[in-house]
């Protein structure tokens, strides 16, 4: 196929370009990036100009150049070839919700579960925190497609950046390839992405500074200009934070594409399924950070006969198809995954994806020069390098590896992978998945009775706060389709897009299930031993689809009767069954409190089918 062919996506950048912006004009061919290439450069100083192709050659060249400088540890390349080893600031381990901003031109279309900024105030903060902030610096250009290259649900990106360790693992999380050029050479749009660690090394007086292992700023701005579509990011070099096209671009930016084109850009791992009858379905579940997304991507079902197989872990993007069903993408090219927790005994698929090829970030380092993380064996090795650089041994008393410490890899690595992972439009989806974190309340499994109730359950997920983002960890917060830090828009609106989705696919709409795999006995542990064990769950959700699997109606779903789940074989608690589906009146009454104050935040924009649900919700309790 010549470029020229080639589907193109129908995305206009902003209408309003803001004044004085550096990057908020129609862009259009080579020409345009060249340009805003070379404003950014004029912006930020930096000491010259490098396109990242994205090829093994400039990845090696690049790698080679980190561990010189000594931002990057190679791993012993007999235990685990061409990997590495980052440690990051201690202050720069996690995403930074208080510092991320979404600047569009009316704080109600942020809404209030973002911070929202004024567009020109925040034009002319970021102008004066990146002006000679890449100074002593190399600026790499990197052309990205999210998606296979050209595909109807793919869309391109370019991000500039002065970290190569971003440059390398953005050519790892995404597509970095020459045609991506191509196609912007031919008009394709693509979004703006700037990101410095605003660490210069040259000061306004031309006194030069030594560089730092992980150089960073105290003070970050991850800001969204959802109009304009538009990224910049200063001060950490950390993932979610620093790789745009991750966190920032495929879900900030594309949720406000998607409610605009009417498709969705979702927290959602893909999962392709088989039955022991050889029947394929395809899965998406949205579970916030650090709540399963990739042990689920990657299961290895316990139960004979069912196959599990990847296709995304963390993001999908999802548009309804030719045929009228909703098909999905996973827009990203590898796994930016938590390491702790992860071993051959919860998530041996990640471990086997892991032989090579790696960065991990703030794990252990073993003293045979592989790595370690909590989790990763039962018993810890006798004496490790800590994810600070300290020595550390079992009695240290404090974890190794930074509990969100993290692994990136290409997708293609992994064994499980699925054959049409990378399917040019997408696969078709069957049943969406939501999750939490709750040590009470949710059951392990329940159905939604139609859309518009899944519309509700998604918008009701709350979960206990992890260590993927700053904050205090166990804290239960209200995290609606697990999208709280990254919808780039009103989630409130987001709720209605998600109505107006529904009612577009009609009977071709998948069904919609809750799951909580981390519900606690009264003794403080958990009910379901989870995992590979999930798999049960999963068959359940198939039969139900499948319309073979009975279920009994509750005023919160639909929830397995009796022997319709797979038990055999399971080393259950006394009454852990009964404790996994119990729907307790009084706390369940206490929770719709809870979910109609958490609407009230959002006053009118709440859909009104959405309070109608939690109406019937309460009337059906009582
Ligand atoms: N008890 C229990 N823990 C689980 C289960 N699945 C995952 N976990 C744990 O949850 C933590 C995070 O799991 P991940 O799969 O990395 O979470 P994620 O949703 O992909 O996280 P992000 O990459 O931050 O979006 C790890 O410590 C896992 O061991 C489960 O079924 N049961
Ligand atoms: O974005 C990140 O830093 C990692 C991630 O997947 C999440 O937090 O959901
Ligand atoms: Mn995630």
């Amino acid at each position: 196929m010549s470029i020229a062919e080639l589907p193109f996506t129908d995305t206009e950048r902003g209408a309003d370009p803001v004044p004085e912006s550096a990057a908020d004009r129609p862009a259009h061919g080579l020409d345009d990036l060249r340009a805003w290439v070379d404003e950014i450069a004029a912006l930020t100083e930096p000491d010259e100009v490098v396109w990242y192709d994205g090829s093994l050659r400039e990845a090696d060249r690049l790698t080679k150049l980190l561990v010189a400088e000594g931002k990057l540890i190679r791993l012993n390349p007999e235990w685990r070839p061409n990997s590495f080893l980052a440690r990051t600031d201690p202050g720069d381990v996690a995403r930074v919700e208080d510092r991320t901003f979404i600047c569009s031109d009316d704080e109600q279309d942020a809404g209030p579960t973002n911070n929202w900024r004024e567009p020109s105030t925040m034009r002319a903060e970021l102008r004066e925190v990146f002006a000679g902030s890449m100074r002593g610096r190399t600026l790499y250009v990197v052309p990205f497609s999210m998606g296979p290259v050209g595909g109807p649900i793919s869309q391109l990106g370019v991000q500039l950046t002065d970290s190569a360790y971003v440059a390398v693992s953005l050519g790892t999380m995404t597509r970095v390839t020459d045609d991506v050029l191509a196609l912007i050479d031919a008009g394709a749009p693509w979004v703006a992405t700037v990101h410095s660690v605003g660490y210069p090394l040259v000061d306004d007086h031309d006194h030069r500074r030594d560089d730092v292992a992980w150089p960073c700023n105290e003070t970050k701005y991850i800001v969204q200009f959802p109009e304009t579509r538009e990224i910049w990011s200063y001060g950490s070099g950390y993932g979610g934070n620093a790789i745009l096209a991750k966190k920032c671009f495929a879900l900030r930016i594309a949720s406000v594409m998607a409610r605009d084109e009417g498709w969705l850009a979702e927290h959602m791992l893909i999962v392709k399924v088989t039955s022991p009858e050889g029947r394929a379905y395809h899965l998406a579940a949205a579970f916030p950070s650090a709540c399963g997304k990739t042990n689920l991507a990657m299961l290895r079902p316990s139960i004979p006969g069912w196959t599990v197989e990847t296709i995304g872990d963390d993001i999908a993007w999802l548009r309804q198809g030719p045929d009228g069903r909703l098909r999905a993408i996973n827009p990203e090219a590898g796994f930016f995954g938590v390491a702790p927790g992860t071993g051959p005994s919860t998530n041996a698929t990640a471990v086997d994806t892991l032989w090579g090829n790696t960065i991990f970030t703030n794990v252990a380092l073993r003293d045979d020069g592989d790595v370690w993380w909590e989790g990763l064996t039962e018993q810890p090795p006798a004496h490790l390098i800590d994810w600070r650089g300290e020595d550390w041994t079992p009695d240290s008393g404090r974890p190794a590896a930074h509990p969100n410490s993290r692994f990136t890899v290409s997708a293609a690595q992994c064994p499980a992978i699925a054959d049409d992972w990378d399917a040019f439009d997408g696969v078709p989806i069957d049943a969406i998945l939501f999750g939490g974190r709750r040590a009470t309340n949710v059951p392990l499994v329940s159905q939604a009775r139609d859309w518009r109730h899944g519309v509700f359950l998604g918008a009701t997920i709350s979960s206990e706060q992890t260590a993927a983002a700053e904050g205090t960890v166990g804290e239960l917060r209200r995290d609606p389709f697990a999208m709280l830090p990254f919808c780039g828009y009103n989630m409130a609106d987001h709720w209605g897009h998600w109505l107006a989705v529904g009612e577009k696919l009609g009977g071709d709409a998948p069904a919609v299930f809750q799951v909580n795999w981390f519900r606690k006995g009264d003794d403080g542990s958990y009910l379901w031993p989870g995992f590979a064990e999930n798999a049960r769950v999963i068959e359940w959700i198939v039969r139900r689809i499948e319309g073979e699997a009975g279920a009994v109606q509750t005023p919160i779903g639909r929830l397995p009767i009796a022997d319709e789940l797979d038990l055999d074989g399971l080393d259950l608690a006394p009454d852990a069954v009964d404790a996994l589906f119990r729907v307790d009146q009084d706390s369940w009454l206490a929770e719709c409190d809870l979910t109609e104050e958490f609407f009230d935040r959002f006053g009118g924009r709440v859909p009104p089918a959405l309070r109608a649900e939690l109406a019937s919700l309460r009337y059906h309790l009582r």
